[in-house]
C-alpha cells in the first residue's frame, strides 16, 4: 500500500486528513518491530504514569491533633480503604518533610491523611466532618484485555506555580509524604484552620527555584510529556490537558514564558512541554531505521466563544476569521470540518507553525493576567510510521492533542460585556467538562455522558473515557487569595483521576495480524535454532560419551515438533495473509463501487436543470428520512413509491409529508393536494387513472431557494439528530447501515451545494467524502 505525499494510505478515504479534535482513523498498521537505534525502554509503556500505583494504603494515620486544625479527608465514607494513591515525588523528596520557604508549618501530627475510614470516625469531637478529597480510583487501572490496548485511568498531576511578584496574601499550599495540603484559614465558632488534603499521580512543586524539590519544566516534560511521545511511537492516540484558573501557569507549563518568542520557547529553562514534545519527537525520527518512514502532521485551533478557529490557516487574520464546524463522522468521531493540516519535515518547520498559532490566539487583557489566553487552544500532532516489508507497507498512526484550556473567569470581576460574554462560554465548555468528568467518574453503567453539550467536550470525547491515552496537568497559585479557586481546581483533578480510558494501538486489523505472525514466526525461529545448537552439541557429547541414544531421540523429536509448528505457524500465516488480503481488495472493490455511485449522483445533481428548485428535494429528502427512520406506514411506502415513480416518470414531482401528498405538474403550473387518510386507489384503473382524478388546482409559487447557510444548518440539525441514533460499536451491521446513512447524508449535502453553485454562483464550499 503506498502512501500519499502526506502519509495518508491511499486508500483511506480523504477525510481523515480533516479528522481533528479525535483521531479513529482506520490507520493501517505497522511491524511491532523496534527500530533498532531506539532503546527498547522508549517503546515500553511507561508504567510508572499509568499504572496502577503499588501503595493505595493513605500516608499515615490521623493521629489527633491538639485542636490546631481541622482535617479534612474523604467523604464517599464506605471506600476510604480504596483511595488510590500514586504521588510521583521527585529525587529530594525527603528533604520535603522540611516545609519551603515562606509556606507555613504544619505540626507534623496535625495534617496527616486517615489511615482508614475508621480512623476518620475517631475523630474527636473538637474537628468537623471528614470529607473526601481523593475519590476511589478505578480497579481497572492499566488492565490490558487485549494485548494491545492499554486501560489505564487517567493521569493526573499538580504543579504549584511560583507567588507573583506583585501578588498579596501568605503562600497555603504545602506537598509533604506524597501529599498536597492546602490550609483555610480558621474560621466558625471552633476557631481552627483546616487541612485539605489531597493526593495525585504527580505533584510539581515550583514555588521556590531554591528549593531541592523545585520541579523545572524538564520535569514535568518528562512526566507527563515523554510517556504520550512513547506511546505515539507504539501507535496509541495520546492527550494532555492543562487546566486551571487564569493566571495559574497552564500556558508556561505548555508553551514556556513567552509563547510568541522563537527564543524562549526553546531555552531550557522556559521550554514547555509542547515544544519539549516536538524537539524530541524529530529526534526520534532521525533514529528511525532506514526503510522506515515517518510523516508528521500538525493542526492548531482554538475554541473561542464556542466558536473554532482555525490557527493555521492560510489567510488566518485575528479579526477576520471563519468559524470551522464539527462534525460527526460514524467511524472516526468527532472532527473540525476544513481545519489546515500542515506536513512538517523539521522541528524548525512546526516550530514556526506553533509560533504563528501562538499569535494568532485570542487573548485579551483581565483584570488577573495581562495577557491571558481567553480561548482552549488544541494543538494536534499525527504521526505516521510506515515500513515496507516485503512489499507491503505497514503502518501505523497517532494522534496527540497538547491542550491549553482557558482559565475559568469570576465574572463578578469583569465589568466589560465581551469578557462576560467570553466568561459564559469559557465557563460553559469547562462547566460541561465538569459534568462529563463528573458523569465518567460515576462509573455507573449506562450514565448519560454530555460530551455534545459543549464544543470542547464534544472534540475531546476520545480523550475522556475513550481511544487516547490522557494526563491532566492541573494548576494552581499558592496564593492565601487564590484559596476558593485553589481548592475547585483540586477537587476537579480528584474526579478526574477516575476517568478510564482503553487505548488501542491505531492500525488495520489485516496490519495487525501481519505484525502478530512476524512475532510468532521469530519466535519459533529462535527457538528451533536454539534446538539446533543444543542438539548439535548433544550429539558431539553423544559421539564422545557415547552415551543413551534415547536422549538424542527426545531431543530430535522435540526439534521436528518445533519444526512443525513453525511449518504450520507458515501455512497459517500465508492462508490467513491471503484472506485477509482477499478481504482488503473486496472492501476496496466495494469503497470504489461506492464512490462511482457517488460521484453519478454529483453528477447528476450538478448536471439538473437549473430552474428547479432545491426545496422538493429537501423535502423529500427529509420525509423519506423520517420514514426510514421510523418505519411507519410500511404498506404505504408501497403505494407511495409507486406514485412517486410514475409520477417521476410523467414530469410530474410528487412529496409526501407526514400526512399528506402533493403532486405538482410543473409544465401546466397547477398542483393537486390530498391528505394520507383519503388515500386510495380502489375503483381507479391505474396509477394515472388515480392522478388524473385528483382535484387539481393552479400551483402555488414554487418554495424560494434555500441559501448555502439555510441547507447547511439544516443539514447540520439533521447530522445533529442523527448522530443521536448513533448504535453502540459492537453492533456490526447497525453501525454499517447508520455509517451508510451518514455516508449518503453527506454525498446529499454536496450534492445540494454543487447544484446550488451551479445555479446561484455562490461560493463553493468543498467536502470530503
Ligand atoms: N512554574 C512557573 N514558574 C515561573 N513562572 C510561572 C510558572 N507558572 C506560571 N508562571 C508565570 O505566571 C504568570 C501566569 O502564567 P500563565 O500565563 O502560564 O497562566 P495561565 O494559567 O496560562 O493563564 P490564562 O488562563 O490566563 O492563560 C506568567 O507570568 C508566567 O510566566
Amino acid at each position: 500500500m503506498a502512501l500519499s505525499a502526506s502519509g495518508t494510505p491511499k486508500n483511506t478515504f480523504t477525510t481523515s486528513k480533516r479528522l481533528a479534535g479525535t483521531n479513529r482513523t482506520p490507520a493501517p498498521g505497522l511491524s511491532e518491530k523496534t527500530p533498532s537505534n531506539t532503546p527498547r525502554s522508549q517503546f515500553a509503556t511507561p508504567r510508572t504514569n499509568y499504572a496502577t500505583p503499588k501503595s493505595r494504603k493513605a500516608s499515615s494515620a490521623m493521629a489527633t491533633p491538639e485542636c490546631s486544625s481541622n482535617v479534612e479527608a474523604p467523604t464517599r465514607k464506605d471506600k476510604l480503604s480504596n483511595v488510590n494513591v500514586a504521588v510521583k515525588i521527585r529525587p529530594g523528596i525527603a528533604k520535603e518533610q522540611q516545609p519551603p520557604k515562606n509556606q507555613f508549618t504544619t505540626p507534623k501530627t496535625n495534617s496527616a491523611t486517615p489511615k482508614s475510614r475508621k480512623a476518620s470516625f475517631d475523630t474527636p469531637d473538637c474537628f468537623s466532618n471528614v470529607t473526601v478529597e481523593t475519590p476511589t480510583a478505578s480497579s481497572k487501572r492499566n488492565s490490558n484485555k487485549d494485548k494491545y490496548d492499554q486501560v489505564s485511568n487517567l493521569t493526573v498531576a499538580i504543579r504549584i506555580r511560583p507567588m507573583g511578584a506583585k501578588e498579596l496574601g501568605t503562600n497555603v499550599v504545602k506537598i509533604r509524604d506524597k501529599e498536597l495540603i492546602i490550609r483555610t484559614q480558621p474560621s466558625g465558632a471552633s476557631g481552627m484552620a483546616t487541612d485539605h488534603i489531597f493526593q495525585y499521580d504527580h505533584i510539581f512543586w515550583s514555588c521556590d527555584e531554591s528549593d531541592p524539590i523545585y520541579a523545572t519544566q524538564e520535569d514535568v516534560f518528562m512526566t507527563l510529556g515523554k510517556p504520550l511521545l512513547n506511546n505515539a511511537f507504539r501507535g496509541y492516540n495520546g492527550c494532555l490537558f492543562a487546566y486551571g484558573q487564569t493566571g495559574s501557569g497552564k500556558s508556561f507549563s505548555m508553551m514556556g514564558r513567552n509563547t510568541c518568542d522563537s527564543i524562549d520557547i526553546d531555552t531550557e529553562r522556559y521550554s514547555g512541554v509542547t515544544p519539549r514534545f516536538c524537539k524530541d519527537l524529530f529526534e526520534r525520527v532521525r533514529t528511525l531505521d532506514k526503510g522506515w518512514i515517518a510523516t508528521v502532521e500538525v493542526s492548531y485551533f482554538e475554541i473561542y466563544n464556542e466558536k473554532i478557529h482555525d490557527l493555521l490557516a492560510s489567510s488566518s487574520c485575528v479579526s477576520n476569521r471563519t468559524p470551522l464546524k464539527v462534525r460527526e463522522h460514524p467511524i472516526w468521531g468527532p472532527y473540525v470540518v476544513d481545519l489546515s493540516v500542515h506536513t512538517v519535515k523539521t522541528y524548525e518547520e512546526l516550530r514556526d507553525w506553533l509560533l504563528q498559532g501562538n499569535k494568532n490566539r485570542a487573548t485579551a487583557a483581565t483584570s488577573m493576567n495581562e495577557k491571558s489566553s481567553r480561548s482552549h487552544s488544541i494543538f494536534s500532532i499525527e504521526l505516521s510510521l510506515c515500513e515496507r516489508i516485503k512489499g507491503e507497507d505497514m503502518s501505523r498512526r497517532s494522534k496527540v492533542s497538547l491542550i491549553d484550556l482557558a482559565g475559568s473567569e469570576r465574572l463578578g470581576n469583569s465589568h466589560n460585556t465581551e469578557k462576560i460574554r467570553e466568561g459564559v462560554y469559557i465557563n460553559k465548555s469547562l462547566l460541561t467538562l465538569g459534568k462529563v468528568i463528573s458523569a465518567l467518574a460515576d462509573q455507573k453503567k449506562n450514565q448519560f455522558v454530555p460530551y455534545r453539550d459543549s464544543v470542547l467536550t464534544w472534540l475531546l470525547r476520545e480523550s475522556l473515557g475513550g481511544n487516547s491515552l490522557t494526563a491532566m496537568l492541573a494548576t494552581i497559585s499558592p496564593a492565601s487569595t487564590q484559596l476558593e479557586e485553589t481548592l475547585a481546581t483540586l477537587r476537579y483533578a480528584c474526579q478526574a483521576r477516575s476517568i478510564v480510558n482503553r487505548a488501542r494501538v491505531n492500525e488495520s486489523p489485516h496490519d495487525r495480524l501481519v505484525r502478530e505472525l512476524r512475532l510468532e514466526l521469530e519466535n519459533l525461529t529462535s527457538l528451533r535454532e536454539e534446538y539446533e545448537k543444543r542438539a548439535l552439541s548433544s550429539s558431539s557429547v553423544i559421539l564422545i560419551n557415547d552415551s543413551t541414544s534415547e536422549d538424542l531421540e527426545q531431543l530430535r523429536n522435540k526439534l521436528t515438533q518445533t519444526e512443525n509448528r513453525l511449518l504450520e505457524a507458515q501455512r497459517d500465516w500465508e492462508q490467513r495473509f491471503m484472506e485477509t488480503k482477499k478481504t482488503q481488495m473486496k472492501e476496496l472493490a466495494e469503497a470504489e463501487k461506492y464512490k462511482a455511485e457517488l460521484e453519478s449522483t454529483v453528477r447528476v445533481m450538478k448536471t439538473a436543470n437549473s430552474d428547479v428548485s432545491l426545496s422538493p428535494y429537501t423535502t423529500n429528502f427529509l420525509e423519506e428520512l423520517e420514514c426510514v427512520l421510523t418505519d411507519d406506514n410500511a404498506e404505504l411506502s408501497d403505494i407511495s413509491d409507486d406514485i412517486k415513480n410514475w409520477c417521476n416518470n410523467n414530469d410530474l414531482t410528487c412529496t409526501f409529508t407526514a400526512d399528506s401528498m402533493t403532486v405538482t405538474d410543473l409544465v401546466h403550473g397547477k398542483q393537486a393536494r390530498l391528505s394520507l387518510g383519503k388515500l386510495d386507489l380502489r375503483g381507479f384503473e391505474n396509477i394515472g387513472d388515480f392522478i388524473r382524478n385528483l382535484k387539481w388546482t393552479k400551483a402555488v409559487k414554487p418554495a424560494k431557494k434555500l441559501s448555502k447557510a439555510e441547507v447547511m444548518s439544516s443539514m447540520n440539525r439533521i447530522y445533529q439528530a442523527l448522530s443521536h441514533l448513533q448504535p453502540p460499536e459492537d453492533e456490526n451491521n447497525l453501525s454499517l447501515l447508520f455509517a451508510k446513512v451518514n455516508k449518503s447524508l453527506q454525498a446529499f449535502e454536496t450534492a445540494l451545494l454543487n447544484n446550488m453553485r451551479s445555479n446561484t454562483g455562490q461560493k463553493t464550499v468543498t467536502f470530503n467524502m
